[in-house]
């Protein structure tokens, strides 16, 4: 992450949640390099005010029409950042305007590479990144259609390790890839906002419950990082034989989270296949 590979100029279509995660990598300052030229879209003017505020050159299609158009003019990566639903049309109407040899990059869940491509003649790149990008810790699953060459995903790759880890996978991956890293960030916050409601019902005050909770979470995975220990050892430096630990995993255990897990995976893997297919 420290490096970065010349990247040419970018647009992102759609600047939300997602798109705007990316941008945040795109715009950390890295010492020799020169500034990724980035031009991004939003939906609302009040969306891409916010973001010129920040210095960032945003246009909003409520504002300008052709917004999206002159993002992509002289883009060599052009990110779809926009929902599933809405990349067939996107990508449609951009199709006119797209730079011949420009590789379109999709992070939209569901959405084939097939599908893209039929709705313009470019290059694409399916990703699947997480939240966590926006700090530099994302970690993004990227698969090349049928037009894209090693040079396309290489490019992709390096766009992509600006904010985090890059795995490259196999199409057919990507969806089950989703329902791990993708939604991934939102199982976590759950574990921390149900933590806190137990610290709560404990007898504490919400600040010293989330306090307690979220720093539970922070300090776990730092020492999982730091000491490159299975997270089953660190569990077992946890649980002392008869104590109290051994306890509360024992009711964790015995309510079948393992089972529970695989099937939050199983449903959003459904979702994704239902987006595929458009609904
Ligand atoms: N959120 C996540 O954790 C992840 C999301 N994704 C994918 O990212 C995509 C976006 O999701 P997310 O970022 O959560 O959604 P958001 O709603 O946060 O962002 C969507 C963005 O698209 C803009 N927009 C809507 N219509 C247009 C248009 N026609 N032209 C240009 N911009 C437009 C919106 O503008 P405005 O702000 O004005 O409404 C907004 O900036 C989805 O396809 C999703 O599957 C993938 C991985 C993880
Ligand atoms: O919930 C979603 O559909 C997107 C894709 C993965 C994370 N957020």
């Amino acid at each position: 992450m420290s490096e970065r590979a010349p990247l040419p100029p970018i647009a992102i279509i759609g600047t939300g949640s997602m798109g705007g995660a990316i941008l945040s990598g795109l715009r950390r300052p890295v010492e020799g390099a020169d500034p990724v030229p980035v031009r991004v879209t939003t939906r609302s003017e009040a969306s891409a005010a916010a973001l010129r505020a920040e210095g960032v050159d945003a246009r909003a299609i409520e504002h300008d029409s052709s917004a999206n158009a002159w993002a992509v003019e002289g883009a060599g990566v052009v990110v779809l950042g926009v929902k599933p639903a809405q990349i067939v049309d996107v990508l449609a109407e951009l199709a006119p305007s797209l730079d011949a040899d420009a590789l379109v990059i999709s992070v939209a869940a569901g959405i084939t590479t097939a599908t893209m491509e039929a709705a313009a003649p470019n290059p694409v790149v399916r990703a699947m990144p997480n939240t966590p990008s926006l700090v530099g810790r994302g970690v993004t699953g990227v698969s090349a259609g049928s037009r894209a060459t090693a040079a396309h995903l290489t490019l992709a790759d390096d766009l992509f390790r600006l904010v985090g880890t890059v795995v490259e996978l196999p199409e057919s991956q990507i969806d089950a890839l989703s329902t791990i890293s993708g939604s991934g960030p939102a199982y976590v916050f759950l574990l921390i906002e149900e933590f806190t409601k137990a610290a709560q019902a404990m007898g504490f005050d919400e600040d010293v419950a989330r306090l307690m909770a979220e720093q539970t979470f922070i300090g776990a995975t730092r020492l999982l990082e730091a000491s490159g220990d299975d997270p089953e050892e660190l569990r077992r430096q946890v649980t002392s034989p008869k104590g109290t630990t051994e306890r509360a995993v024992a009711v964790l255990q015995g309510a079948e989270l393992d089972r529970l897990f695989a099937r939050a995976a199983e449903a959003a893997l459904a979702r994704a296949r239902e987006l595929a297919a458009g609904s």
